[in-house]
């Protein structure tokens, strides 16, 4: 770059970064304003809380001058929250301006743009940054020089790519920059990815690659899903993804709408950081396991790490029936089996109060039978429901009748009784001068209602409906049928396991899903029409049952399914067209597309040349060219894992950040924590509940890296016991392309198929004699 081009550019740069500052100085004083008037109105505020609230009048004034208080501090909160945001923005723009320029031309007219996490404008408006979401930046992704469109709101608009650069910034001086005709250079991109890794992920927006802009840039999708090699930036591209759609529907669409199922805890924490340095509110994040839970209210869903320990032990047969309820075709005969329930096999149960039956299940199964066997299972329960509504509405009515409640009356405190003549604002709502008698009768009602409201909630809720014993019932019901051509006893004992396990509160994880679509099956409730995008992190360990559970549960939101079909670490690999095959039957009669990314960015090429190696579909994956050292496989005897640990782990640390020893299961974890004390090297063990990571050091199974990356990985006994099976090839595969940098293989006695398949891309040291 001649000295012409870094004179101009360091000159741009100290004009922007003096605007910075001046518009720093204002957003600084306009915050402290608004928190100095946050703080006073607060005072305020508390102050007048003290007034004596126990004369009824006093009380009233009160009221209503503190919902006007409230007011006030709201919008003076929000005022402080909208200074604060800007003063963010701001000191985030001072410390990287910007990373990308773009010079066009378009209808004639040449234009220079630079680009950053977030726009700036000067005094008169113009731009001297410009959002990398803004639509104008898509030419800066997408484009290679020469005519290039972007996408505006009334359409895609031409122009003609003239320049595309990037720039290296730091501490405010100019250190880089380069420019490239084609997409995202690859000299930047290697600077970003030989760097050491972090305990928290970082924004990409700077190097976005062009075939990740297309998931980041899909408005139009109802169903979008990413296959994607391990480390193709998958989880990368749905955070600018979300980022980019709550730029984009900046008016219809926050943060809480969009909800991000995730893998596990460490991984949320892993994520945390990358929305809010964009200037972005983080989205809902969850895993699957604790979805189930908060739906299944007081039992406790199986994880699916907890699966899989169980799985080691258990035996083929519960994995084959763990199989048949997870296909979608279990759904058809749900369906079945809800057609041919009577009356009778419907699991009701009474609606109690006071110790006894206020509503009886002989009862709502009386009305039942009463209406036509015609009419939709859902219709009869809806239909009972709202019958049973209109009784309690009846009884509330004629609460004279009731004999307790005169009863009950008569003990009430004069505060009780003073609060039924009152709304939740302290108005007095029922007026006992002009008709005493008509007001006493009114004041019975309220008490009754308010005493009978968690009838109201059960009918509501359709408590009656004893879920549990309904599954129960189904489970037998396949039994009968040798459902899936499993014999009946299998399907007995799986049925004997489901009930045993809820008496301990405990639900088996193929039985969570189920359990909710039969409940909604039969009551037409359970859907969210709030939420407008899910997003589905590692989805191959999702069966087809679970994402059509999540379609139900949110139909009016937008699928983003992100994952790759050869870490499947539950199940068998699969192709990924196989699996989109499957989807696109699951979400039928909608928008759908598939993007496939094959380049692997997080590893080195050596370590990805393994790690293809031993992938079920390796010939798909590209590497991007970083070199480092070949993969290590050690073979050793068991007794001297400990010294060969301590070695590996003391030599990783002299060039790397995070070293992390991943083992299949947790027991094999807990066991390489032992030989790690015993070497008196500092670690941490982390579980399925861990929700951080602080040491350099980690022990963890690998289940619970999904998603993770380290700068140097251990695979511990990588041996035949351990990965013999054809299946475990997806587990070596997902172990060795953790690591950015490093990767060691401990065997401890027979050497795996697998590894001698994979023998030229590895470096072998044999320890044994
Ligand atoms: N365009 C990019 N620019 C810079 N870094 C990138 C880019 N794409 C991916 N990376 C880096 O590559 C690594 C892997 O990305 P990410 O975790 O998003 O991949 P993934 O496909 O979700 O991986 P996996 O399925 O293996 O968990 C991360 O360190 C990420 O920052």
């Amino acid at each position: 770059m001649d000295q012409a081009t870094w004179q101009a550019e360091k000159h741009y740069l100290a004009q922007v970064i003096d605007h910075i500052h001046s518009a720093l100085a204002q957003a600084q004083a306009e915050y402290e304003q608004a928190h100095h008037e946050t703080s006073a109105v607060e005072a305020n505020y508390g102050a007048n809380t003290s007034i004596n609230t126990l004369e009824v009048d006093d009380a009233m004034e009160t009221n209503a001058e503190i919902q006007q208080q409230r007011n006030i501090v709201a919008r003076v909160t929000q005022t402080e929250a909208i200074t604060q945001k800007h003063l963010q923005t701001l000191t985030t723009l001072l410390h990287n301006p910007y990373f990308g320029r773009v010079d066009i031309v378009e209808d004639g007219v040449p234009e220079t743009i630079y680009i950053g996490t977030a726009s700036l404008q000067d005094d008169q408006g113009n731009f001297l940054v410009n959002d990398w979401r803004a639509p104008i930046s898509g030419v800066y992704y997408n484009g290679a020089l020469g005519p290039a469109t972007y996408q505006t709101p009334n359409g895609q608009q031409s122009v003609t790519l003239v320049k595309k650069r990037q720039f290296t910034i730091a501490d405010q001086k100019l250190k880089n920059m380069f420019d490239t005709d084609v997409t995202i250079g690859d000299e930047m991109l290697q600077h970003v990815l030989g760097q050491q890794g972090d305990e928290k992920m970082h924004n990409i927006v700077s190097t976005i690659q062009q075939e990740q802009n297309q998931i980041i840039r899909d408005t139009s999708s109802d169903l979008l899903v990413v296959q994607g090699v391990a480390g193709s930036g998958k989880t990368s591209a749905v955070l600018q993804r979300i980022a980019f759609l709550l730029f984009h529907a900046r008016e219809t669409l926050n943060a809480d709408q969009i909800v991000l199922f995730s893998p596990n805890r460490l991984y949320s924490s892993y994520i945390a950081d990358v929305l809010p340095s964009l200037g972005e509110r983080n989205m809902r994040q969850v895993t699957f396991a604790e979805f189930l839970t908060a739906r299944l209210q007081g039992l406790q869903v199986q994880t699916l790490f907890e699966r899989y320990e169980q799985n080691a032990v258990a035996g083929q047969a519960s994995r084959t029936i763990q199989k048949a309820l997870e296909d979608d075709q279990i759904l058809t005969a749900m369906h079945e089996y809800l057609e041919q329930l009577s009356p009778q096999e419907i699991a009701l149960r009474d609606i109690r109060l006071r110790g006894q039956a206020w509503f009886s299940a002989t009862e709502m199964r009386e009305y039942l039978q009463t209406l036509p066997s015609a009419y939709p299972l859902v219709d009869r329960m809806q239909m009972m429901q709202k019958d049973f509504l209109e009784r309690l509405a009846r009884q509330i009515e004629h609460s004279g009748e009731l004999d307790f409640v005169a009863e009950d009356m008569q003990g009430l405190s004069e505060s009780d009784y003073q609060s039924l003549l009152r709304d939740e604002e302290g108005q007095v709502v029922i007026d006992l001068d002009s008709d005493p008698q008509l007001g006493e009768r009114k004041i019975e009602q309220r008490y009754l209602e308010q005493k009978l409201r968690p009838i109201d909630d059960a009918l509501y809720n359709f408590s009656m409906l004893d879920i549990y014993v309904q599954y129960g019932d189904f489970l037998a019901y396949l039994a009968d049928r040798t459902y899936a051509g499993l014999n009946r006893d299998l399907w007995l004992a799986k049925r004997e396991r489901f009930l045993h396990e809820l008496e301990f509160h405990r639900l088996d994880y193929e039985d969570a899903t189920l359990i909710l679509f039969l409940r909604d099956y039969m009551t037409g409730a359970g859907t969210n029409q709030h939420m407008q995008y899910i997003c589905v992190d590692e989805m191959q360990d999702y069966s087809l049952v679970q994402l059509k559970y999540l379609q139900h549960a949110f139909p009016k939101a937008k699928f983003t399914l992100l994952g790759d079909s050869q870490q499947a670490l539950y199940g068998q690999a699969q192709k990924p067209e196989a699996l989109l095959k499957r989807y696109q039957a699951t979400f039928s009669n909608q928008r759908q597309r598939l993007i496939k990314l094959n380049k692997s960015y997080r590893s080195t090429k050596e370590i990805m040349a393994f790690a293809s190696a031993v992938a079920p579909a390796g010939d798909e994956i590209e590497t991007f060219e970083r070199s480092g050292k070949k993969p290590i496989v050690s073979v050793m005897k068991p007794n001297q894992a400990a010294a060969q640990l301590h070695h590996f782990v003391e030599d990783l640390h002299q060039r790397q950040k995070t070293v992390a020893i991943l083992t299949q299961t947790q027991a094999s974890a807990k066991a390489v924590a032992q030989l790690l004390e015993q070497t008196g090297d500092s670690y941490q063990l982390i579980d399925d509940q861990a929700r951080s990571r602080q040491a350099k050091t980690l022990v963890m199974p690998i289940y619970l890296a999904k998603g993770l990356e380290f700068d140097a990985v251990i695979g511990y006994d990588v041996s035949q016991t351990s990965y013999g099976a054809t299946s475990s090839a997806g587990v070596l595969y997902t172990l060795a392309s953790r690591a950015l940098h490093e990767l060691v293989l401990m065997t401890i006695g027979d050497v795996p198929a697998t590894l001698t398949q994979a023998n030229q891309w590895v470096d072998w040291q044999d320890v044994r004699a």
